[in-house]
């Protein structure tokens, strides 16, 4: 299989490619998207309560062929409506129709209200209850991580965060005290170099190492997102985009394509 499951520090496995919902209201609407996405190789669904999506979600997972089993679910406690989050979780599980998630985030940092330890110390009651099988955060800086760690039972088992080449520089520290404590990463907006930042240094390698594998310059940026030990969560509404994109699960990069990446994505900042 191109993209292994990873095991997270729960002894759970999360599938290492992950479709998000954020943004799925327009054209098809989440419930197509979901379900073509269940259809064509993911097992795997990013939402959170700020998306307003669940209940469509939901919907998908209940039309789906797939088994509950078979789809790791991931939803994040986002602070909406100024909820806490033993009631939003319940929310969530309501609106999803399901028992548990796989997966339960806090959304940011500035959303750890009153402070990080006591927040975290709700999350891991969700996961005491069986609410959810791991927790984790999102956004979450190294000062936030160490706070957290430091009054921690239960470490994150995941820190779902923006990772591409053009922030790794920036990012670094954060996977580097994430790798060391045993925190998977999750990327997001991965793809931001070419849907966002066009025309910077890393067009360049990007072309070229795309020309060499026969593949797109989105399926590079992928396989390089995964060569960095992060799990992907990406998304589209087009079905041969979503192809391409576990498609490029068979990608192994060479360490100087990496490099290559690397320091070219080193020279422009995201615009
Ligand atoms: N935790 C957070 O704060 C946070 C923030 C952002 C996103 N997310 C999650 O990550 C998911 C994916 O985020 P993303 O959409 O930024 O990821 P992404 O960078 O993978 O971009 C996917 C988007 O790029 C478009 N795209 C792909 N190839 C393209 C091309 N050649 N030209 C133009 N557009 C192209 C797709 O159609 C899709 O809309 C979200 O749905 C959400 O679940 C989480
Ligand atoms: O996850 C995508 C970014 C986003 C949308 N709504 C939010 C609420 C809180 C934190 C992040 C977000």
């Amino acid at each position: 299989m191109p993209w292994e499951p990873i095991k997270l520090n729960s002894g759970y496995y999360m599938p290492s490619i992950a479709f998000g919902t954020w943004k799925t209201g327009n054209g098809q609407g989440p419930i197509d998207q979901v379900k073509q996405a269940l259809g064509n190789g993911y097992n795997h669904i990013d939402t959170a309560q700020a998306y307003k999506n669940e209940e469509e979600t939901g919907v998908a997972l209940k039309e789906t062929e797939l088994s509950r089993s078979d789809v790791f679910v991931t939803t994040k406690y986002s602070g909406t409506n100024g909820l806490d989050i033993p009631t939003s979780i319940k929310n969530s599980l309501s609106n999803l129709g399901l028992l548990d998630v796989d997966l339960y985030l806090v959304h940011a940092p500035r959303l750890a209200v009153p402070d990080i330890p006591t927040c975290w110390a709700q999350m891991e009651k969700v996961q005491d209850d069986g609410l959810a099988k791991s927790i984790g955060i999102s956004n979450f800086g190294v000062k936030d991580m160490e706070t957290l760690v430091a009054s921690a039972r239960i470490k994150p088992a995941v820190n779902q965060i923006l990772l591409h080449p053009y922030v790794y520089e920036r990012q670094k520290p954060i996977l580097e005290y994430a790798a060391k404590n045993g925190i998977i990463i999750e990327a997001y907006s991965a793809l931001i170099p070419i849907t966002k930042s066009p025309g910077g240094p890393l067009d360049k390698p990007l072309n070229e190492i795309a020309a060499k594998f026969g593949a797109t310059t989105e399926q590079i940026l992928m396989a390089w997102t995964k060569a960095k030990g992060a799990v992907v969560v990406t998304s589209s509404s087009k079905r041969t985009r979503l192809q391409g994109y576990i498609a490029a699960g068979d990608i192994t990069l060479s360490a100087e394509d990496i490099a290559a990446i690397d320091a070219a994505g080193a020279l422009g900042e995201e615009k």
